[in-house]
């Protein structure tokens, strides 16, 4: 009896019956024995296996067979006419076929798995080298990465810094002229919002710098501030505006509202001395509605005006102009 089905398979096939006889091969084992696809099997497998590998499948392999249905991974060495003993593995199965049970031997060049072998873990050592490499490589990145954040932490840090620097007055650590920018965002999106401006100018300050020292003068900026801080409310922005001269913007503020900031500051200075010394402020207010384009420009220009009207009507006093009526403190 044959089985054709084996002659198309690719290794070496033997299958034998229960009493280990030779029932059929394919042409591949024939080729791997006898180096001839043609030659004569004998009877019974026995003859095909060298005297200890005969030994150890009686010993061995026919009673895992017979109990388990399934041998894998045997090392066997074939008995070859030439008489050179051929070292294979082989995976033995019992099955059923044309009704007889019969044992089907696969056998492969145990030479052939070694070199496989040896392959394989030639590859698994190339693939455990490169899963180091990247993992090298990932640690690396994720250093990379946190040096890059820590730099961009520093560079947010100095930016902030480099902001509020340029935006400060450094004698008077109030905001500058360029801090009025964000105060105008601070008014609010909404337009229609009535907001006002108060330009405050120390009076003669220039004869108390001449009179007393410059730094004495400095004093004089820095508590002047003080004063102004004083009468503002949390969110109102007062800046320095320019030498003598200081902002205090009051977002919904009306005219009235704004003279009464104006009265507090001219009441505060009078009882504060700033430096030690008797002096006053004129004040120039300005009250206007906020346009969608939110430019404070022409308030902040009226105000001026304002200051220029206070100075020239005896200074120490609170002159407003604006959409509302000129009105004199
Ligand atoms: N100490 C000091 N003085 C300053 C500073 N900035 C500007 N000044 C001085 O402020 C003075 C301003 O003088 P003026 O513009 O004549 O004004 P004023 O003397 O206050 O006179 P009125 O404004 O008309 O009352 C000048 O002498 C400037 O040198 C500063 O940061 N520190």
């Amino acid at each position: 009896m044959t089985f054709d089905i084996f002659s198309e398979l690719p290794c070496a096939v033997l299958v034998t019956d229960e009493h280990e006889r030779v029932v059929s091969a394919n042409p591949n084992l024939n080729a791997l024995i006898c180096n001839a696809q043609n030659a004569l099997f004998p009877e019974f497998m026995d003859s095909l296996l060298t005297r200890a590998s005969s030994i150890f499948c009686q010993t061995h392999v026919w009673p895992l067979l017979r109990r388990n249905g399934e041998v894998h991974e045997v090392f066997l060495h074939l008995h070859r006419p030439n008489g050179s003993p051929l070292p294979v593995m082989t995976n033995i199965k019992k099955t059923l076929m044309k009704d007889q049970v019969v044992y089907i031997w696969l056998f492969f060049l145990a030479l052939e798995r070694s070199r496989f072998e040896s392959e394989l873990l030639e590859a698994r050592k190339r693939s455990e080298q490169l899963t180091s490499q990247l993992q090298d490589a990932h640690e690396r990145l994720r250093e990379l990465n946190a040096q890059l954040e820590a730099r961009m932490v520093v560079t947010e840090d100095a930016n902030r810094s480099l902001t509020i620097l340029t935006n400060t007055d450094s004698l008077t650590g109030l905001g500058n002229r360029r801090a009025l920018e964000s105060a105008v965002a601070k008014l609010g999106q909404e337009s229609d919002a009535t907001f006002s401006i108060l330009m405050v100018d120390i009076d003669h300050f220039k004869t108390v710098n001449d009179t007393y020292s410059h730094d004495r003068g400095d004093d004089v900026l820095r508590d002047v501030g003080q004063c102004l801080q004083a009468a503002a409310r949390q969110s109102d922005t007062l800046v320095r505006y320019g030498g003598e001269e200081f902002a205090l913007i009051l977002p919904n503020s009306d005219a009235e509202q704004s003279l009464r900031v104006a009265q507090r500051v001219h009441e505060i200075i009078a009882t504060a001395r700033p430096g030690g010394i008797a002096l006053t402020v004129s004040i120039g207010a300005a009250t206007a509605k906020l346009d969608k384009s939110h430019d404070i420009q022409p308030t902040l220009k009226q105000a001026d005006e304002a200051v220029y009207a206070a100075k020239h009507q005896g200074r120490n006093r609170t002159v407003h102009r604006g959409s509302w009526n000129s009105t004199s403190l």
